[in-house]
């Protein structure tokens, strides 16, 4: 788990003020880390590398790059289409002016390029991109060559949010520590690989508390058996409520199973065709540890509902009570919440938080996750989308591994069985919300056919080794 900011200047001048480290060492740092990626990436000394450089900072980390990589690689190019305007960016180009580093006015002329280096605006992109700055990215983005981008992709601002077109990068070297603005859904595009930068301070002297935390596959803690001396109860029993559209209770049902509950009962009112493991009953029975539901309910009896509802078992909830007041009565720490983002909208206006559509929502997730949170502390939220945004008690952990082969019916009935899976075996909602959010996104991850053809069962199975 990685720790995430919501800006890091105040870091910046905790290093300044506290570890005597000036803007410039910071800086050097900074251009170090592109120049180490770099050295990976680009192999051949003959390489042609462009390094876009803007007006202030990120600019001048890329001018600073220039000077670091001039014996490296045979030809460097330089590029300001708007000059330099911070003292920094002076002060690196005035270097950089000694050295024979070539400059250019347009990149039009400009020919195999092997690698390109964003560095025109970072974390000081306070406006939209006038056409002149539109224009240069869109050309930077049609050169077919690697792509780094210097702490953000330009075009991304603070927030997360693209006024219009951003840099696409296949890596991002971010400085300093992770900040909440890469990890917006709408950023996913353009971000590629992530990489924080070292700023000459380890982490631990640079980093500060937070409450955002970035999760990485080394967390998932998979529910594998330990004890010997076992019976099927000992892996706690699973109940999914059965709604009007069966498919999707079956589904969560199955993986529960395979996700290692002990025991699976699908809860239905007439008996279906289900895989021969999966117990059915018209109750939930006295020993279940753990219940799903919402997915696939239906028209439903509201007071059957709340009779499940009213049982202390811990319960994972989805699909179609986000639009029911009755879920309003239930809040509580016994919960992990699951909405794509249509419902969770819904379920932002039924707990008066805000009255909004999917667009807004998109542009500002965290924001609503975390006011979320702040209402209802004790509930476990797991909102979906392509960066999966999990909450509890005011904290936020946050899954990049999400895929586009995820993005299909059935996806989320899964995830729902491998929650109710792991609750039913003892894990906390937290921890069941966090770790089934990263097995269903490894899993897909790993998938090795086209992207288009992953299935609820292609997760079933991956779940089996993962
Ligand atoms: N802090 C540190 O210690 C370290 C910082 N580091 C680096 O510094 C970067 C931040 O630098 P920064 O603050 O100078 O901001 P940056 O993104 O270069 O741009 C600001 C300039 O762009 C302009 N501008 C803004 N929007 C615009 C638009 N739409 N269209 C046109 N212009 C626009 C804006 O204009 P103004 O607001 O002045 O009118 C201003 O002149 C950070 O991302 C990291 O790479 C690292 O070296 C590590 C140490
Ligand atoms: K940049």
């Amino acid at each position: 788990m990685k720790k995430v900011f919501n800006e890091v200047s105040s870091l910046d001048k905790k290093c300044y003020e506290k570890y005597l480290l000036s803007e410039e060492i910071l800086m050097e740092h900074a251009a170090l880390s592109l120049k180490n990626e770099i050295e990976k990436k680009v192999k051949n000394h003959n390489s042609n590398i462009l390094i876009v450089c803007g007006v202030g900072n990120n600019g001048a980390d890329g001018i600073t790059l220039s000077r670091l990589l001039q014996n490296r690689y045979k030809n460097i190019i330089l590029y300001l289409p708007f000059g330099v305007k911070s003292n920094m960016a002076k002060i690196q180009l005035s270097r950089v002016n000694t050295l024979k580093i070539k400059q250019i006015d347009t990149i039009e002329d400009i020919k195999d390029i092997d690698l390109v280096v964003d560095c025109l605006f970072g974390s000081g992109l306070n406006k939209p991109l006038n056409n002149e700055a539109k224009k240069i990215i869109e050309n930077l983005n049609s050169i077919n060559a690697k792509k780094i981008s210097c702490d953000i992709p330009s075009g991304i601002n603070s927030e997360g949010y693209i006024y219009d077109i951003a840099f696409k990068a296949d890596t991002t070297i971010t400085m300093g520590a992770l900040k909440i603005s890469l990890f917006s859904d709408i950023a996913k595009e353009y971000i590629g690989k992530l990489k924080v930068g070292n700023l000459g301070i380890s982490d631990e002297l640079y980093e500060e508390k937070t409450n955002i935390y970035f999760l990485e596959k080394s967390d998932l803690q998979l529910p594998l058996r330990k004890e010997i001396n076992s019976h099927k109860g000992t892996f706690g029993h699973a109940c999914v409520v059965i709604g009007s559209k069966k498919g999707a209770g079956i589904l969560a049902s199955d993986a529960a199973f395979n996700f290692g509950a002990g025991l699976v009962t699908a809860m239905v009112h007439e008996e279906i065709q289900m895989p021969y493991y999966i117990m059915q009953s018209h109750n939930i029975p006295e020993n279940t540890t753990a219940i799903a539901m919402g997915m696939g309910l239906g028209l439903y009896d509201k007071i059957e509902i709340r009779k499940i509802l009213d049982l202390k078992i811990k319960k994972v909830i989805d699909a179609d009570l986000f639009y029911d007041e009755i879920i309003l009565d239930y809040l509580d720490e016994n919960l992990v919440l699951t909405p794509h983002p249509k419902e969770f909208c819904a379920l932002l206006k039924l707990i008066g938080i805000a009255n909004i559509d999917v667009n807004d929502l998109q542009k500002n997730r965290i924001k609503y996750v975390k006011e979320f949170s702040n209402k209802y502390p004790k509930t476990t939220l797991l909102l979906k989308g392509a960066n999966v945004l999990i909450s509890q008690n005011q904290k936020i952990y946050i899954n990049t591994f999400g895929t586009t082969s995820l993005s299909k019916g059935g996806s989320g009935d899964i995830l729902s069985g491998l929650i109710v899976s792991l609750l039913a075996q003892g894990y906390s909602c937290k921890d069941s919300a966090i770790n089934a959010s990263l097995a269903h996104t490894l899993v897909a991850k790993k998938y090795r056919y086209n992207n288009y053809s992953l299935t609820p069962n292609d997760l079933i199975k991956g779940i089996k080794n993962i």
